[in-house]
């Protein structure tokens, strides 16, 4: 049976630091945070929400102000970087300000839905996993709204990344995770690449150095508001770092 909040002592100590990294997000931020607040509040979980914003010029910052006055800024933090740095290095920042022993990774234009984030939570303490995936290619788990050139890209991507490097995670390039804390500083000091593709090195490296893997089945629902940030500079950034994987390891 899943464990809940009650019930153990080791769940007093725990704590949930969420990140979620913001460029242009003025519209989602605030019914993301509504929505952690709802599922993480129902599941009695200590947790935090850090948004790691890069100077976006839609006013993203004054919004994540005004919410961490209804919220509190216990729980809501804000660490500003003055430009778009990427989304590697966004997660990077955040971890350094984590009071958390548990590090939650997902973006924050509602393709990732907070009612997961107990599930991620339930299965990391039933198996004590290092690392916790939510995986859209498998039974449970899907995509809404993209079309097919980018479906394609992201079954391409995983698909090859599957072949060359066998890592023994059935979602590679997604983003939505939970880590250990400790565990999750070793991947970052391990891994090269600064922008979206350190999501896919994350994993490999997770497996290379035996870190336990558990997966959830999500699904991901292209945004309503906004625009998605990946361009094609971010694919080609992709193709290199997975030959630099598969020739270095
Ligand atoms: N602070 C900061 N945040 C960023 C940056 N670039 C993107 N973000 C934030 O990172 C999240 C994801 O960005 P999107 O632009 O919405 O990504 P996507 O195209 O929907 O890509 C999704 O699928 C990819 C592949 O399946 C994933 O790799 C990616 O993480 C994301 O889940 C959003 O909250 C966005 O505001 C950046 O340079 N800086
Ligand atoms: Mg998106």
């Amino acid at each position: 049976m899943a464990a809940t909040a009650s019930d153990s002592e080791i769940t007093k100590s725990d704590k949930y630091s969420i990140l979620l990294p913001t460029y242009n997000e003025r519209e989602n931020l605030p019914i993301i945070i509504w929505l952690i607040v709802k599922f993480l509040d129902n599941s009695g979980y200590d947790y935090e929400v850090i948004v790691i914003d890069d100077g976006s010029p839609d006013g993203t910052q004054d919004i994540a102000k005004q919410l961490q006055k209804l919220y509190g800024s216990n729980k809501i933090v804000l660490r500003h970087r003055e430009k778009k740095l990427g989304l590697g290095t966004a997660y990077m920042h955040g971890i350094k300000h984590a009071t958390g022993n548990f590090i939650i990774i997902m973006d924050a234009d509602l393709s990732h839905h907070p009612k997961f984030i107990p599930k991620f939570i339930e299965l990391q303490r039933e198996h004590d996993y290092d690392v916790v995936s939510g995986t859209r290619y498998q039974d449970g788990g899907g995509v809404y709204g993209w079309d097919f050139k980018r479906k394609l890209i992201s079954r391409g991507a995983n698909f090859v990344t599957q072949m060359l490097l066998r890592p023994g995670a059935s979602d590679l390039t997604g983003s939505f995770r939970l880590y250990k804390k400790d565990v999750l500083q070793k991947l970052i000091d391990s891994c090269v690449s600064k922008g979206y593709v350190f999501q896919m090195e994350m994993i490999i490296r997770a497996r290379q150095l035996e870190y336990t893997i558990g997966e959830v089945p999500i699904t991901f629902v292209d945004r309503v508001y906004g625009e998605s940030k990946l361009g094609g500079s971010e694919i080609i950034q992709f193709a290199k770092a997975l030959l630099y994987l598969f020739a270095t390891t």
